[in-house]
């Protein structure tokens, strides 16, 4: 049996915030008057040193909270209110050059979802190591390389490969040696994007193995998106799921595995394998988010809930505090009456104990 030590820390303490979300509105601009509400009121926290998963499906808004985390949206993009606090600091108005100078690798380094978008394919990839070190250090070019030469250790790749170009490895060696970079600036912060959504199965794991392997070693923050809910159980302490540009549940994932509140959430469980049900046959939530051209005064899930009623359409929700679970928050009107109305999708965890404790 394995309880992780990020598990045992959250039960026992909660440390600092590195990141705090606080009501972000992120829109973009398109032709003519229109805009996409991508993100809106979105409120959630990632406590140093915590694994934080966010969830949720395609086009919900999962890359356009980690875009404006490290000042990259695309250029129709502007966050049009609320704060972002990194380490305390609010970074939502920064410009480019001092995300460049403060954040960028230093303290927030991203994995993308695909390699193929960030490593330079004309490059061998010990010449990149040397490039970010000239732009953002003072290690000299020996140094860089050597200390390209440590990572690779770390991720598991042989020393001997740094000096090969991107097209001579393969698809999750690739995804090694971005993880390998995305240390090399020692950040506080790494933000995972569907970090093995390219990969085989097997492949993912080792990887997610990886990135988990740092967490103990490196003392590091992961903001890890994924549309797999399963991952986030696996890998994460806290994490928040996200519908239709609105987050629709946080808290810790013990709470959330053992007492989801947000009917997305608890048909999103539903949806994918779980080791408690094997038989059990898999949900599929029926329609889809709504097109967001406004800033929704409306629960976004309503269309597809079973259990929605006339006032999920009379403003968005503002957040639950779950019964009995600290830091758990749901944002339905209805969350703390799903005990009943979803008894025949949960279960109660056996006998108090979680058995995500024996999952992870
Ligand atoms: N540059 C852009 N201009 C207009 N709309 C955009 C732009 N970038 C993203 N969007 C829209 O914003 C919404 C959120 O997109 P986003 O990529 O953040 O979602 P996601 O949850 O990360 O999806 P995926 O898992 O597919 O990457 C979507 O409706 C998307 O079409």
């Amino acid at each position: 049996m394995k309880v992780r030590a990020g598990m045992m820390r959250w039960w026992c303490k909660m440390s600092d915030p590195i990141l705090e979300f606080n009501n972000v509105d992120i829109e973009y601009q398109t032709r003519g008057d229109n805009a996409v509400h991508a993100v809106n009121d979105a409120t959630f926290t990632i406590d140093e040193h915590d694994y934080f998963g966010l969830v949720g499906e395609s086009g919900c808004g999962k890359s356009t909270i980690a875009d404006a985390i490290v000042g990259g949206l695309d250029d129709n993009g502007e966050i049009s209110s609320g704060t972002i606090r990194y380490k305390g600091t609010e970074i939502q108005n920064y410009s480019e050059s001092q995300f460049n100078k403060e954040i960028r690798w230093k303290e927030i380094s991203v994995i993308p979802q695909s390699s193929m978008n960030s490593l330079d394919p004309v490059m061998k990839l010990s010449q990149q190591a040397v490039e970010i070190a000239k732009y953002h250090t003072d290690l000299s070019k020996a140094e860089a390389i050597d200390r390209l030469r440590e990572l690779f250790d770390v991720v598991g790749l042989s020393e001997s490969r740094i000096h090969d170009y991107p097209h001579q490895f393969s698809g999750g060696m690739q995804q090694r040696a971005i993880i390998a970079f995305s240390l090399f600036l020692q950040p506080s912060l790494i933000i995972a994007d569907e970090p093995t959504t390219a990969l085989d199965v097997i492949m993912q794991d080792q990887i997610l193995d990886h990135i988990n392997s740092l967490k103990e070693e490196w003392e590091i923050s992961m903001l890890m998106i994924t549309h797999d809910i399963s991952v986030v159980f696996e890998n994460c302490d806290t994490m928040a799921v996200m519908h239709g540009g609105q987050i629709a549940e946080a808290g810790n994932v013990v709470d959330l595995f053992d007492r989801p509140r947000h009917p997305y959430a608890i048909l999103l469980q539903n949806a994918f394998p779980d080791v408690r049900y094997p038989d059990r046959e898999l949900a599929v939530i029926e329609g889809h988010p709504p097109q967001l051209r406004e800033k929704p005064d409306f629960c976004t899930f309503a269309d597809r809930c079973p259990w929605s009623i006339a006032e999920c359409y009379e403003g968005a929700p503002d957040p639950q505090s779950v019964e009995g679970d600290e830091d758990h928050q749901a944002w339905c009107i209805r969350a703390n009456e799903m005990d009943e109305l979803a008894a025949d999708h949960l279960t109660k965890p056996a006998e108090g104990r979680s058995i995500l404790e024996d999952i992870q």
